[in-house]
């Protein structure tokens, strides 16, 4: 599943160096990172940025993708509105495994406010090194998917 290997990563103002401290991480495990920012700890609405993350999943340009806030549900909630997406919120290592494994997801989503530095590597880790296990779990995807209208 790492054909691709293009993912992108936003987040709010409140988690501006741990998404900076993850692309370095991911980059340098051969991911090509697009990182959309923002830059700046300047204080910005998460649902523009979770929105803005999920346009490059769904669009195709991307095949995954990290979006954080504070604790990082509102921005998973904005994601998740985007037809296409389905991302969770991690604070442990064995739900970002699940959410790929079962659920497939897209996305994972960090609290920056919640984990800190080495548990939000080790989650990303897990997330990205997981696979979808299809099976049983293809059909339930695809009851999520029909949900979407
Ligand atoms: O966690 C978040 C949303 O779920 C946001 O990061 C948080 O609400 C931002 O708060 P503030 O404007 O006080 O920095």
């Amino acid at each position: 599943m790492t054909e691709n290997k293009r993912i992108v990563l936003s987040s709010d103002h409140s988690a501006i160096t741990l998404r900076q401290v993850i692309a370095n991480h991911i980059a340098a495990q051969g991911w090509e990172v697009v990182d959309i920012g923002p830059v700046t700890a300047e204080s910005t609405d998460y649902p523009i940025h979770g929105e803005a993350a999920a346009q490059h999943i769904v669009s195709g340009d991307c095949q995954l993708g990290i979006i954080l806030c504070g604790t990082g549900q509102g921005i998973m909630m904005a994601a998740n509105k985007v037809k296409g997406i389905r991302c969770g919120v991690c604070a442990d290592t064995f739900s970002a495994r699940m959410i790929r494994q079962h659920n497939d997801a897209n996305m994972l989503s960090l609290g920056a406010r919640v984990v800190g530095e080495g548990l939000a590597l080790d989650i990303v880790d897990a997330f990205l090194s997981a696979p979808f296990d299809g099976g049983r779990h293809s059909k339930r995807v695809s009851m999520i998917e029909a949900l979407e209208g």
